[in-house]
């Protein structure tokens, strides 16, 4: 397949360009592009394999009916985006936001394909979901949406084409509903069409937590190579759902000070420290955080405390060019996806803030969706134990092939997470021929 026969066109028939205007400085989709082609400056690779990867495989939108509870029916758009599968099968979560556009799946799935190629797993990037606010529909309308969401991407789909997971907005629970949408339409259980599931229906022990742990993980192992204490550290954590809860949960186990914990409605904050352990998860308990402490502060103060460790763990494009100068961190372990806009990447390095990626930092969700998939086809489920044992095996594998790129050239984490993976993508390429 040469580059140009490559389908970036949407239903509608316009390109993801023209449908998709929204590239500017700030987005995922702008981001991702400039991150590629700054890591890619570090590298000899074909030219062509460079603009290949600048461009979605695939991107598909789809109108979802749903019947309200009240008896209305209202349409909403889902989209799945495509983005490279030289190394295997699309992987990569679905989320639930208002903000979910096509254009913003694009450089999410394209994150992960470098993040798959970084962890070294058979899989290629892709990522979707549903522009809609989870918090505006009762669950019994959820589970409608998502059935309803799942027969439109039944083509789209599958165990050994495009796995889906969680991501923001999304959980075991929605992976439940997917799997069992698809598995009635293909008139047998297909665990393996989805990861994330609960470990009863096929799902991995360890998957809940695991990019959360790779968090922790790597923040451990960043701390040491920047002689930072975690016994004596100071953390602000953004975000206090899947990964930012059990990162903060993680590292305050392991003796840090955890000083700032946040919702989307603001951040608890004590400079001694929060028992992070006794705040209930956002599902047990909406606006558990701002309650849990006798201050708040605004997420934006959050980003900018002084503290040892900056963890942003919620959404995309918090680090910008407006606050990057007044982030107070020594460190910053990117938990979300895409939190740091390129703008912002220059004034760290300016400023001598190393900055984890996400690609390497929160990859632990899909390397236990790997081992989730992998348990799935052998219909054999792991430990606890062996998956947590596996999953800390495989981030020292990537910490360790990064942090040589790291040692070894002039560039950033970000650069050298991205010259790991890109240059595993370019040989797949060039053994696979994919340009006649
Ligand atoms: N789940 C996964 O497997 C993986 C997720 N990620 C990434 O991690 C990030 C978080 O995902 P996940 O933990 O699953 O999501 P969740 O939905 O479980 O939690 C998101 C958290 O972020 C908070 N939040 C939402 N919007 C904002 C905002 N505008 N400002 C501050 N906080 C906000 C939410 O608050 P509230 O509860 O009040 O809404 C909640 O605490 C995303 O970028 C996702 O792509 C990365 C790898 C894997
Ligand atoms: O587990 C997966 O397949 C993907 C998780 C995800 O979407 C992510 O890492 O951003």
């Amino acid at each position: 397949m040469s580059s140009d026969t490559v389908s970036s066109e949407t239903p509608t028939g316009e390109t993801f360009e023209e449908s998709n205007s929204r590239d500017d400085a700030e987005s995922v989709l702008a981001t991702a592009k400039r991150q590629l082609e700054r890591a890619a400056a570090h590298l000899d690779i074909d030219p062509n394999t460079i603009e290949r990867l600048r461009h979605p495989a695939q991107v598909h939108q789809v109108t979802v009916p749903l019947r309200r509870d009240d008896g209305s029916v209202e349409m909403f758009t889902g989209y799945r985006a495509q983005h490279n599968g030289v190394r295997g099968p699309y992987k990569g979560g679905l989320r639930y936001h208002p903000e979910v556009t096509a254009e913003e799946s694009v450089g999410l799935a394209m994150l992960m394909t470098w993040k798959c190629a970084v962890m070294d797993l058979p899989f290629g990037g892709a990522k979707g979901g549903v522009v809609v606010d989870p918090k505006s529909l009762s669950t019994e309308e959820t589970e409608r949406l998502t059935r309803r969401f799942a027969q439109e991407l039944r083509s789209v789909v599958g165990p050994n084409h495009d796995i889906p997971a969680p991501d923001l907005g999304t959980d075991a629970q929605t992976m439940a509903w997917f799997m069992d949408a698809y598995s009635m339409q293909e008139g047998e259980t297909t665990p393996g069409v989805v990861t994330g599931k609960p470990p009863l229906i096929g799902g991995s022990h360890g998957r809940e937590e695991a990019p959360g742990r790779s968090v922790a993980l790597v923040t451990r192992e960043a701390c040491e190579y920047y002689e930072i204490d975690l016994g004596s550290a100071t953390v602000a954590v953004q975000g206090f759902g899947s990964v930012g809860a059990t990162a903060a949960k993680l590292l305050d186990e392991w003796g840090a000070t955890i000083v700032a914990v946040s919702d989307v409605n603001g951040a608890a904050y004590d400079e001694s420290g929060l028992d992070v352990q006794s705040i209930p998860s956002h599902d047990v308990e909406p606006e558990a955080v701002t309650k849990s402490a006798p201050e708040t502060i605004p997420n934006g103060e959050l980003l900018t405390l002084d503290v040892d460790v900056l963890i942003p763990a919620a959404v995309g494009n918090v680090l910008t060019e407006a606050n990057a100068s007044e982030v107070g961190a020594e460190l910053i372990v990117e938990g979300a996806n895409g939190p740091t806009t390129s703008d912002a990447d220059e004034t760290f390095v300016e400023r001598g803030i190393p900055v984890i990626p996400d690609v390497l930092a929160n990859a632990g969700g899909v390397t236990v969706s790997y081992f989730e998939w992998l348990q799935d086809i052998n219909r054999r489920a792991w430990s606890l134990e062996r998956v947590n044992r596996e999953l800390e095996a495989e981030m020292m594998a990537a910490w360790t092939d990064v942090r040589a790129v790291f040692d070894d050239r002039d560039v950033t984490w970000r650069e050298a997470a991205y010259v790991v993976a890109l240059s595993r993508l370019a040989d797949a390429h060039r053994f696979r021929g994919h340009w006649p």
